[in-house]
């Protein structure tokens, strides 16, 4: 393919979490329309709303993969045979380009289950494309250069992508799609402290979302490490070290680095091929 992303047709197989995120995200990001983008779901009541914004939805998968160029599938891995097993005759190795966010699940994977060499770029976006934030991963072992910068074009719309090997993908998904939650479950935490010192629950939320917003955002702005702009707010003797250090004693960086390494070893084990 060698027009631009926005100018193609995008199937979305499984609207889901991510599927539904990544469709609003492409149309919030104003480069695509609702017209150019079919979601597909076995009980489409559940993505009636999306009707209005322009989608189109869709039980039809065949249907769904036959008028598009571009197929992006979001199904659980568990799910992942079962529907290659039904698209397998509709899927063009000449025309198709594939787009997998399926975790744990290779491209030869997909290739060897259609038995077609259609070229497969896998995607590891997180659930903040719904606003344009995603941290997305890609990698593909038989995409031409101009596909992958298609691929990279179209997350680029909805976040910020990096190309990495195949390999590290399971490692991608730890860090950056299972990572959304590890930050908002310590934003979480950071709330709840504030409520036992004094704020109201939402005031508590808000303020402790804007903090982590800034500590983001202050590492991004400026590439400098954490522990130099830690060491901005360590008042020697002060009260952030003794709450540090407090922290630290309770294991928290010991627990964020051993949820990460379990999500990654997990990631890999997703995906169980069906006969
Ligand atoms: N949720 C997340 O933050 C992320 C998820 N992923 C991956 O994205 C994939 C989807 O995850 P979620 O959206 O969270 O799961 P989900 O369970 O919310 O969505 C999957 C959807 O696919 C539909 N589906 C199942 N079989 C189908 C079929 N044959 N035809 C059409 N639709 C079908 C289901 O009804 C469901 O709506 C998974 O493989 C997951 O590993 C990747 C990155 C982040
Ligand atoms: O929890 C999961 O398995 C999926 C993959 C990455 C984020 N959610």
């Amino acid at each position: 393919m060698t027009t631009t992303s926005n100018q193609h047709k995008i199937a979305i197989l499984g609207g889901g979490n991510m599927g539904v995120a990544l469709a609003k995200g492409l149309v919030k990001s104003g480069k695509y329309a609702g017209n150019q983008i079919t979601i597909t779901r076995r009980n489409i009541r559940a993505l009636q709303d999306l009707v209005v914004q322009g989608f189109t939805i869709t039980d039809n998968n065949s249907q769904a993969v036959r008028e598009a160029d571009i197929v992006v599938i979001a199904v659980l891995p568990q799910q992942l045979d079962g529907l290659l097993d039904s698209i397998r005759d509709e899927v063009n190795a000449a025309s198709h380009l594939l787009i997998s966010v399926v975790s744990g699940v290779s491209v030869n994977d997909i290739t060897n289950r259609l038995d077609k060499q259609v070229q497969v770029v896998r995607a590891m976006p997180n659930t903040a494309i719904a606003i344009q934030e995603s941290m997305t991963c890609l990698a593909s072992n038989n995409a031409t250069k101009e596909n992958l910068a298609l691929v990279k074009e179209l997350f680029d719309t909805v976040g910020e992508t990096i190309e990495i090997h195949e390999e590290l993908m399971t490692s991608a998904t730890a860090l950056c799609a299972c990572g959304i939650a590890f930050f908002l479950r310590s934003i979480r935490a950071a709330s709840q402290g504030g409520t036992e010192i004094g704020f109201h629950a939402a005031e508590a939320l808000h303020m402790a979302a804007q903090t982590a917003k800034g500590a983001a955002a202050l590492l991004l702005a400026t590439g400098n490490h954490p522990e130099g702009e830690i060491d901005k707010v360590t008042s020697p003797k002060g009260c952030t070290i003794a709450g540090l250090n407090e922290m630290e004693h309770a294991g928290f960086s010991s627990a964020m680095i051993k949820g990460i390494r379990l999500s990654a070893i997990k990631a890999g084990d997703l995906y169980v091929k069906s006969n």
